[in-house]
């Protein structure tokens, strides 16, 4: 069976082989064995934390199969970004230079430093090993993070965003990065960015160009990236739109890739979820849903073809899938159609 659990110390290991499989411009697992280790124990201190408004917390979760014990992705939620360092953005925006007198009317698009994230919760670290994408493997490894957000409402916030990994090369290089780093730094992009996922950000504050930029005065190379996502991140945020994510012209720092955001009530998933009660026994032919249990330590997700009759507060499930969801008759679970 195919399973979301929260992260354990014993699975450092496939943790280390995702960060390595995940490569240059995934900023949240840097190859790094003690931020690694310290992402890890974060975690289990979070699930553990009882929690009334969202603080400092991290929520990293795995995706296995229990039956062979292999870790095939991760993901993960930040219960509010940018409380005790700046979470820094770039947001497109536009000013108008015209003169009446001379009948000039020109638009110019403009990149100014901003926090105004601050204080959001955060989608990230989404990752499923090559050979594991397929069925609603990558479905489920992102979507159930909206079923956990809506259980576990009073532990994030109602405004919920996502860094979309931007351009770059095999090598690492960002045309964004690259006008930045021969205006501003002398720092290539894969160093920034490991900088910045072992949270030493300082250097952002002290060289980042503090007033606003004029987007024509870019190179066009990296005028052309300005929101535009990685060509292997297209999956994640096509998942996220159909969501309701939106653009919102906030876009990330080093790589200008685009952030979206959604507030928790439009999110689709977790609009739609509902709870009902468990009852054993034979499912009929279905519709794929995904399903998780309603514990916060013992947390557990997964998708699976049901028959959910709309005049009842009930949901038969399999043995097999509720022993995977430790949940027995009577507990209460969340669902929705994946
Ligand atoms: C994102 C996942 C987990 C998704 O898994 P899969 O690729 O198996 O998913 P999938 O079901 O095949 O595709 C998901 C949806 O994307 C659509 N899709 C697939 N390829 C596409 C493309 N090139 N352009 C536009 N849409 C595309 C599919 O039709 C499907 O939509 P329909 O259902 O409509 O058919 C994986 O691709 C992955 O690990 N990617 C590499 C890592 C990465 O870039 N991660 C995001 C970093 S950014 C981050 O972590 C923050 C965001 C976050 O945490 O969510």
């Amino acid at each position: 069976m195919i399973v979301i659990r929260p992260i354990r110390a014993d699975d450092y290991a496939a943790l280390y082989d995702i960060a390595v499989e995940s490569g240059h411009g995934f900023t949240s697992l840097p190859v790094n064995d003690e931020l690694l280790m310290r992402k890890i124990s974060r975690s289990e201190r979070s699930f553990q934390k009882t929690v009334t408004t969202p603080g400092d917390e991290g929520y990293l979760f795995v995706l296995e199969d229990t039956e062979t014990g292999l870790v095939m992705g991760t993901s993960a939620l930040e219960a509010a970004v940018g409380l005790d360092d700046a979470f820094y953005h770039y947001h497109l925006g536009k000013v108008v230079h015209s003169s009446r007198s001379l009948n000039v009317y020109k638009t110019v698009d403009i990149l100014t430093l901003c926090n105004d994230y601050t204080g959001a919760s955060e989608l990230c670290t989404l990752f499923l090993r090559e050979n594991c994408r397929q069925k609603n493997n990558g479905k489920l490894l992102s979507k159930f993070r909206f079923l956990f957000l809506k259980e576990f409402s009073e532990r994030f916030s109602d405004r919920i965003i996502a860094e979309m990994r931007g351009v770059s090369d095999e090598n690492g290089n960002s045309p964004f990065w690259q006008w930045l780093q021969e205006h501003f730094f002398s720092v290539d992009f894969p160093t920034a960015d490991y900088l910045t996922g072992i949270g030493q950000k300082v250097f952002i504050a002290e060289l980042m160009p503090k007033y606003p930029i004029y987007v024509s005065l870019l190179s066009k190379e990296a005028q052309a990236v300005i929101g535009q996502v990685h060509g292997k991140t297209r999956p994640a945020i096509s998942l996220l739109q159909s969501e309701g994510f939106s653009h919102r012209g906030y876009v990330d720092i080093f790589d200008a890739g685009p952030t979206v955001e959604a507030n928790l009530e439009h999110i689709r998933s977790a609009r739609d979820s509902e709870k009902r009660q468990v009852r054993i026994g034979e499912v009929g032919k279905g519709q794929p849903y995904m399903i998780c249990n309603t514990k916060l330590q013992s947390f557990r997700a997964t998708w699976l073809e049901l028959a959910v009759p709309e005049d009842s507060d009930e949901v038969v499930l399999p043995a097999a899938c509720a022993e995977g969801l430790l949940v027995q008759a009577g507990d209460w679970v969340r669902l929705t159609r994946i």
